[in-house]
Parts: structure tokens; sequence; C-alpha cells
């Protein structure tokens, strides 16, 4: 680790993060009150640089702006008459306020509560609990779910009986003061919520993270009678809700690489008749669904790299009312609610852009209002140095458009490049504060362009486009980036001779990837990869995914498991690579990176291996997330510097990135996160 990176890193973390330290740095759940009048709001705060952010809910009045911490984890729901707001309280437990009297009475459930639901016109409470070791989805950075998951040291035993980490559907009755579960044994339910005849769910019969690509919608009868399919998909099925008067349902079917993250075409299901009417959203993604009324929903979506809101009709009518190719809302994909205002029917939503952190704003006919912005001068300071991002596009060699975000610095071209391939694949990037990984401004600031593309099998171009990747992983999808640089060279903008590849999860697939296809790449980092798709297949948590998306068997021995594994490959690397993994991870495990970094090894290869030990699919912990990045600016430093290139991104005379604010004559990271393994092999 170079004093300069780790120097670099550590200023950019103190200039940029402790200005927002004690304050919300982003918002998470939005709930608007039925009558409008108030927004309860969960959001993280990050108390100290050592520690991790940890999500708060408050409660804001709309004609105010007055903000009130309501403690809690969030996220929230409003009963139907806006005089109850129930949050999740503790991971465990649900806290019922009632907000004209101000009491508040707190309920335990067995598990960790991902999500509430009032029941219309009543009070009772729906609430989503996963027992203890149930698993994290990859997009919500794998590993257990729970904290308090016991320790590794009880040497925890796994049968093959699929019988723990089940999700259930419990009901709140603060009536009678009790909580039951609902959703019967042998049934697990990921989403769910409350509708005329009872519940509906998205639900599978097993319990594990690889069910949830095969669940089913179903309608709830019980905790003793087995459920009644009412839709089912050859794609998977989320954004589950039904209609305030419980006769609809609304939920997207999308080609989906990751719970949690879906985009696919909106559908409407009549309870009563069965009659499923799709949403006509044209060449829309939809992406997030809540009802305004009985007859209308409120939808967004992803079209390219643009950010739509709109209404959709129960006849499948659709009606843009806002969209944006500059901003954006929401996290992995767009994302709003609706709220009832003076000025109509509008949509509460946090607006962010590369520039701009979120900030939750009203908009309606009638314009747009900020509540609550969560910018400080941190964040105006990486606005200063993240250089700037445009929308650019170029053809693969079979003629379709690609299209992508490069983000360069204010020095004139042509800077060295780093293509930041993002996970999925089924994702995508769009004009966001974070641009999924929130490394880009550091990379800038440091003189680097990086080009985030959106290959075929991305989401927001339809589900067409999503399904290219599908049977084809390392096919067509890696001329798509290969292209991108030829395109980029041609142009002028990049120095050919000083591109790496990067990314994680399938961009960390891809990354490997690459660097057997190509000997193009100065540097190639592949973070939590996949390297071997057979290992993959018996050792991650998803394994239908593997099945579904190289649409092959793990036993075919001369098909895509393994002809499109890196590993099989690894003689033909000629870039050094340096390897990340998470300790933790059980989507992409850590003997992915072990694997390859062996391989490269064996044959004599540069390979580089850090594991975190502590950390899952994604590095979030303040002192591994430093070190991650200490590593990555020395890796490129060593192999593609960018020095040289003059550094206008500084705000008047300061240098950014070296300018000590901490000491930094600490090391980083700290001893709690020191990798557990770190090799190297310097083959040439
Ligand atoms: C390459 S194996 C699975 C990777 C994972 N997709 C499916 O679960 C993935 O790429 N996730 C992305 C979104 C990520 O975590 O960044």
């Amino acid at each position: 680790m170079t004093p300069t990176s780790r120097s670099s890193v550590e200023n950019y973390r103190a200039r940029t993060l402790t200005p927002g330290l004690g304050r919300l740095i982003d918002i998470t759940d939005i709930a608007p009150s039925p009558g409008g009048d108030r927004i309860a709001v969960t959001g993280n705060v990050m108390d100290s640089l050592d520690r991790p952010p940890h999500p708060t809910c408050h409660l804001i009045e709309v004609a105010t702006g007055k903000i009130r911490r309501l403690g809690g984890v969030g996220p929230s729901a409003w009963s139907s008459d806006g005089t109850s707001l129930a949050y999740v309280n503790t991971p465990t437990s649900v806290a019922i306020l009632d907000t004209v009297t101000g009491s508040r009475r707190s309920y335990e459930l067995p598990g960790v509560i991902e999500y509430l639901r009032f029941a219309p016109r009543k009070s009772s409470v729906l609430a989503g609990v996963a027992q203890m070791s149930a698993d994290r989805s990859g997009a919500d950075g794998s590993g257990a779910l729970s904290q308090d998951a016991p320790p590794l040291e009880t040497h925890p035993v796994e049968d093959s009986s699929h019988d723990a980490g089940w999700r259930h559907a419990w009901r709140i009755d603060p009536e009678e003061g009790t909580v039951c579960q609902v959703s019967p044994p042998g049934w697990n339910v990921w989403e769910a919520d409350w509708c005329a005849a009872g519940i509906v769910a998205v639900a599978s019969r097993h319990p594990e993270e690889s069910a949830w690509y095969h669940a089913r919608i179903v309608m709830l009868r019980g905790p003793h009678t087995p459920p009644r399919v009412i839709a089912r998909s050859a794609a998977q099925l989320g954004l589950l809700c039904a209609s305030p008067d419980g006769t609809a349902i609304a939920y997207a079917e999308a080609i989906c690489s990751d719970r949690g993250i879906v985009a696919g075409d909106a559908k409407i299901l009549d309870l009563h008749s069965q009659e499923i009417t799709p949403v006509d959203s044209g060449n829309v993604d939809v992406t997030s669904l809540a009802w305004r009324d009985e007859s209308t929903l409120l939808a967004t979506g992803q079209c390219n790299l643009t950010t739509v809101v709109a209404e959709a009709t129960r006849d499948g009518n659709w009606r843009q009312v806002w969209s944006s190719e500059q901003r954006t809302c929401g996290d992995w994909y767009p994302n709003a609610v609706p709220i009832a205002t003076d000025d109509g029917p509008g949509f509460a939503a946090a607006i962010h852009d590369y520039g701009h952190p979120p900030a939750l704003t009203i908009v309606t006919s009638a314009g747009e209002h900020t509540l609550l912005d969560t910018g400080n001068p941190g964040s105006d300071y990486r606005r200063s140095i993240g250089g700037t991002l445009h929308a650019t596009r170029w053809h693969a060699p079979d003629g379709l458009e690609i299209a992508g975000l490069l983000a360069t610095p204010n020095s004139p071209p042509p800077h060295p490049l780093i293509v930041l391939i993002h996970g999925g694949p089924v994702a995508a990037y769009r004009p966001s504060w974070n641009l999924i990984y929130d490394w880009t401004p550091l990379l800038v600031a440091s003189g680097y362009a990086v080009l985030h593309p959106n290959p075929r099998g991305s989401g927001g171009r339809g589900q067409q486009f999503a399904s290219l990747v599908r049977g084809d992983m390392g096919g067509a999808d890696t001329h798509d980036l290969i292209s991108a640089v030829d395109a980029l060279t041609q142009r002028g903008a990049i120095d050919p001779q000083r591109v790496a590849v990067t990314g994680r999860s399938y961009g960390g697939y891809m990354s490997a990837w690459l660097a057997t296809q190509d000997d193009r790449w100065a540097a190639a980092i592949p973070m939590a990869p996949v390297t071997n798709w057979i290992s993959q297949h018996f050792t991650t948590n998803i394994n239908s995914f593997d099945e579904i998306f190289l649409d092959d068997t793990v036993t075919n021995p001369a098909g895509r498991f393994f002809s499109r594994s890196p590993i099989f490959f690894a003689e033909r690397v000629r870039t050094p690579v340096l390897l990340i993994g998470g300790g933790q991870d059980r989507c992409t495990p850590p003997g992915q990176a072990v694997e390859f970094h062996h391989a490269l090894s064996h044959h004599e290869k540069d390979s580089t291996l850090v594991i975190y030990p502590n950390e899952g699919h994604h590095i979030n912990s303040p002192g591994a997330r430093s070190h991650l990045l200490v590593a990555l600016l020395d890796f490129l430093d060593q192999h593609m510097p960018a020095a040289g290139a003059p550094d206008r991104n500084r705000p008047s005379g300061s240098s950014p990135l070296q300018e000590p604010v901490t000491d930094n004559s600490a090391p980083v990271p700290p001893a709690a996160h020191d990798p557990r393994q770190a090799g190297r092999n310097r083959g040439r």
C-alpha cells in the first residue's frame, strides 16, 4: 500500500463524509400519509467515519418541512385513516405510533422484519419476517440477514432438508395485542400484501435464495391450508401490490438476475375475474408500482438511460407524468410513491443525479418542491472533483447500439480508462449519485475516465434486450464492451494503452472473462467474481441463476458451464489481475476469486488476491472499503498510471486527494478488517 494512495483515500473519505456525520446521507424508504400532510422517511445516518451508516426513521410535516426523528430502522406503513404509523423499530420489533395521542406500542416478532403493510380500513398490520439464518440477497450484500446469527465458532451444521432461513407473513393485531403467523409452513413468502380475500404473496416451496427465481404469486388461505397459485411466469415475479379495495393486484414479470433488482412488464390481475391486463408501458421497463387509488397505479421505470414516472390505469393505459435523462430517483432502479397534495395528485421521490445526492421531492403538475436535501459541503466537494458525466453510445460488431455513461476528468483527453462493468447481468446504470458502486468520483479525481456500460442483458431496454444474455453470458456482451473501447479510442477520448477492466459480481465475472479473451487490458480487477461456473454452481446459494442464465446443465461437460468459465482459459491471460472477494459472500463465494488466483499463479501469471474475511458480496465496512480503494488505486497506478494528467478538478488552489485532513499515519484498514488472505504472484 503506497502512502500516496492511502492518503488520497483517507482524504477523500474525510472530505466527502465528515460534513455529513450525524445527518441523513441517503433516503431508502418514503411513506406519505394518506392525506399527504406527513411523510415517514427512512434513511441512513453515519455517526463516525469508522462505523457503517445505520438506518433511522423520521417524520416530516409537508407544510412546514419540520422533521422529527422517530428512531427505529424502517421501513414504515400508514393506516388508511392516517392515524397510525407502523415502522420497524428494531430489526425484530414493530412500533405502532398513534399519531393523534402520541402513544406507541411495540410488538416483538420471531425474526428480521423486512416490510410492513397496514390492512385497508382495519388496524391489523402484515409483517414480512425472515428467520435469523435467512440469506440476504446478493443485491443486498449477501451473507446472513441477521447480525445476531450464531457466530461461526458455534460450528453451524447444514443438512439437505432446506429447513432453515424461512420467510413468513405475520399479522400484528393491535386491538387484541397479538402476533400470529399467517402463511403456512412449507411456503416461503418473499413479498406479501392484503387483498379482499386475504393475503397475496410472491412465494416458493423452498426458503433458499435460489428458490426465488421460480417463485409464483399465490393467495394465502391461512396457516393450515395450502395457498392457491394465481400467477406464474417463465421469468421472475416481483413488485407485488394490491389495490386499496383489494380487488386487483399489480406486479411485474421480469427477467431478473437478482432478487431486489426487478425491471420488467407490469401486469394487473383482477382477483374476481382472474383476467390479467398487461400495462402498455411501451419501451419502459417498469421498476416500481404503487396504487394511488382503486383505479390508478403510480409506476416508475427506466428507458435506456432515462428515468420515467407514469400513471397506469386498470385497463392498462400508460400516461407519462415525468421523465429525465439527467436526473433519477430510487436505488438499484427508479422508485417513487404517490402522494395527495393541494395541487392534486403527485409523487414523492428521492431525486438525485451524478452531482447531487438524494433530495426528498414532491412533484405535482405545479412543479417540484424539495422537502429534505441530503446534500452537504462533503457532497459539494465530491461534485467539484467528480468531473463530467456524459451519455455515450456505440455499435457492437453485430450492429446493435449500446449505451453507457462516461465520467471524465475535466482535463483534455485522451484519458486512461477504467471500464466499470455492472453486476446482474440484468441491472443498469443511469445518471445517479452513486453510479451503483460509489467509486467513480475518486477514480475521476485520480485522473481516470470511467465508462459505465449497459451491454446487452442490462435492464431498462425491454425484456427482449435483457434476454440476449440468457444462454450467452460471456458471449456477445463481451464484444459490446470491447467495441466500447474501440469507439472511445477512435473518438480520441481515451488512451488505448491504459485501459483497465473492473466490476463486481457479474461485472467481476466479465472482468476476469475479458482478461482471458483479449490482451488489450493494462489491468483487470474482478471483484466478487465468478471464475468457474462449475464450482460456483455447487457453492453459491443461487444455483438457479447459473442454470437459467447459462441455459445449460452443470453436468454437460461440453457445455457453457465449462466453455464460459475464465478459469479454464487462465493460460491465455497477459493482463495483471487483482482479485477481490468477501469471506461471507454466499452469492459468489470467495473460492471463486481464490480459484482464479491459483490458476493464474499455476501458469505464472501476474495475480494478486485479497479476501476480506468479514465482508459479504459487497465490501461495506469502512476499514475494508478503504483498504479496497487503496489497493485499487495502487494497482492502477502501478499498471496504468494517470500521472501527468493535469488535475483540473481541483477546487481553487488545493490538492483534492493529497491534502491531509486526518492523521494519515494511521494504518488502513483497522486491525479488525485486516484481510485474512492476501496472495501475490508476479508472473511477469
Ligand atoms: C455472477 S453470479 C451472480 C451475480 C449477481 N447476480 C445474481 O445474483 C450479481 O451480479 N449481482 C450484482 C447486481 C451485484 O451484487 O452487484
